[in-house]
């Protein structure tokens, strides 16, 4: 038998129907008349009608960024409702072990609190585009609407929501799954549904457990990172946008992708690995960044490298290249194989997104740069409070071997520890090639052969490393010879000019007196 609350929900549905008949033949009125009708239909329906509703849409701000308020709404919906609902949409969260199952579109659950019931509905509105375009242009529009008793409007609005919200966040934190996304070039945003990033579930097993480095470095950063996420109140407080930014500069191998790894376990943050050389302008880099989440990590590696953001002029062969490449478009396609799309990002447009008024569109994040060469990069760009914090990731010394032979072999001591410590010492070797050398070749090959492995390739790269240096001061040497010899030989030259001008002369003198 249907409910009261049922009966009014069927009659709200009704006088829906009745306001849309109103929309459609409201033109046939004049404007004032049109008006009037609907002052008292409005009051005649607030006489008759007691229920209140509320729309939750899923996109807010001219649809840039997703309603936290629909996401909460959503969790909430999924955890408490579901069993009431009779049409679900099922997702698979927590690697894929266990189903999460939420309300279906056009779908109607019921709700208690503190003895009152409400009704959420979850609405899809399909809207065509008006304009012609080679793509679907149709516009999905989802809310969620809360329908109570105008008696309740205290309850509801008071305490009700909040307690939907605050349950709503706390099943997604439970249900989270870390992701990691990339960007999808912008020529793909306008097809149907397609998303500015694109993601997978992010499972890589690097921690700072297992992240080889200095200790008391390690923990300088734990505790940096530590500080920033309990930081939300520090931040409010002094004005600043709860953001950090770090600059992981180093040779290859040294650990900086690894290290952004164990920072996003740490944090239990989202990865965002952001493909610059895709990005159109700076436009679609705002864009971008709009669309990231809280709780996350925003990565540009090798900075260097994605653009020249070095903000150095072009040098002059540069200029004249470009200009050629310009005229002849033959030479162009030879040298990019087909026609380059150069991104237009520039360098104060990157500047902005780490910086700007933008950047402090939702908070918690953390943004990183790495690169091979630090000094090439444009001080503006790797100042404080753009990278707070610069981090050397260097070769490896004991300290971060000590990590790998635990990692790998299972050893915290050895015999062979200290010939190791003294090689480390006195040559440079990455955190990968110890690790690589490390690891066990055969299925039989215990730590001894391992250690000794280790050993003979760091003799191998110090007597490399001593070859080269003498290679080096050989032809330093050798150009030094070459430069004397040069410029002795031009002193001769002067030399030889200077007697030869000083003999004429005198024979011109000799020939005077003579006559
Ligand atoms: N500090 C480290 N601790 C643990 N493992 C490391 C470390 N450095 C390097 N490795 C190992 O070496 C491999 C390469 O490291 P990684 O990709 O982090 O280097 P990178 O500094 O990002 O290099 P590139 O500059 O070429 O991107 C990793 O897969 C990891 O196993
Ligand atoms: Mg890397």
């Amino acid at each position: 038998m249907a409910t009261a609350f049922e009966m009014w929900s069927n009659l709200g549905s009704v006088m829906a129907g009745l306001m849309f008949a109103w929309a459609m033949f409201k033109q046939y009125f004049p404007p004032q008349l049109s008006r009037h009708i609907e002052a008292y239909a409005h009051k005649a329906v607030g006489y008759v009608y007691p229920y209140i509703h509320i729309k939750f849409p899923e996109f807010d701000g001219e649809r840039l960024k997703r309603c936290e308020a629909y996401a909460a709404i959503q969790n909430y919906l999924s955890a408490n409702a579901t069993a009431r609902a009779k049409r679900l949409k099922a997702e698979s969260v927590k690697d894929s072990q266990s189903l999460v199952l939420s309300m279906d579109e056009n779908e109607e659950v019921v709700d208690e609190f503190e003895g009152v019931k409400l009704r959420w509905s979850s609405c899809l509105n399909v809207s065509q585009s008006s304009s012609f375009s080679l793509y679907n242009s149709s516009k999905e529009i989802r809310y969620h609407s809360l329908t109570f008793h105008r008696s309740h409007r205290d309850l509801i609005t008071g305490s009700y929501i909040k307690h939907v919200l605050a349950k709503g966040k706390a099943v997604a934190a439970d249900n989270r799954q870390r992701k990691l996304f990339t960007n999808n070039p912008s020529s793909d945003w306008h097809y149907y549904k397609a998303t500015k990033w694109s993601h997978v579930t992010f499972k890589h097993p690097a921690t700072f457990d297992t992240l080889a480095m200095e200790l008391s470095k390690k923990g300088e950063i734990m505790n940096d990172l530590l500080k920033f996420k309990r930081g939300k109140q520090y931040y409010e407080r002094i004005g600043k946008a709860w953001k950090r930014g770090y600059l992981l500069y180093g040779p290859p191998g040294t650990g900086k992708s690894t290290m952004i790894a164990a920072m996003a376990n740490f944090l239990n943050y989202d990865v965002y690995d952001l493909e610059l050389t895709t990005v159109k302008d700076n436009t679609e880099l705002r864009k971008l960044l709009i669309e990231t989440s809280e709780k996350a990590i925003i990565v540009i590696e090798d900075i260097d490298c994605s653009l020249d953001l070095t903000g150095q002029r072009k040098t002059k062969k540069q200029e004249k290249d470009d200009d050629e490449e310009k005229a002849d478009p033959v030479k162009k396609m030879a040298k990019g194989g087909e026609e380059r799309k150069e991104s237009k990002v520039t360098l104060s447009g990157l500047l902005n997104f780490i910086d700007g008024l933008w950047s402090a569109c939702g908070g918690e994040r953390i943004i990183v740069f790495t690169t091979n060469f630090v000094e090439k990069l444009d001080p503006a760009l790797i100042r404080r409070g753009r990278m707070d914090k610069h981090i050397e990731m260097s070769y490896c010394c004991f300290e971060a071997f000590k990590v790998l032979a635990r990692n790998y072999l299972g050893v915290e001591s050895h015999p062979l520890f200290p010939t190791v410590r003294r090689l480390l010492e006195e040559t440079k070797m990455t955190p990968a090639d110890v690790a690589e050398n490390l690891m066990p070749k055969l299925d039989d090959e215990n730590e001894d052969a391992c250690l000794e492995g280790l050993i003979e390739a760091l003799e191998k790269a110090k007597q490399d490393a001593r070859n080269k240096s003498e290679e080096e001061k050989e032809k330093e040497k050798a150009a030094v010879a070459e430069a004397e010899a040069t410029a002795a030989t031009a002193m001769a030259e002067e030399e030889g000019k200077q007697t030869s001008s000083e003999g004429e002369q005198k024979t011109a003198g000799e020939d005077v007196l003579k006559k």
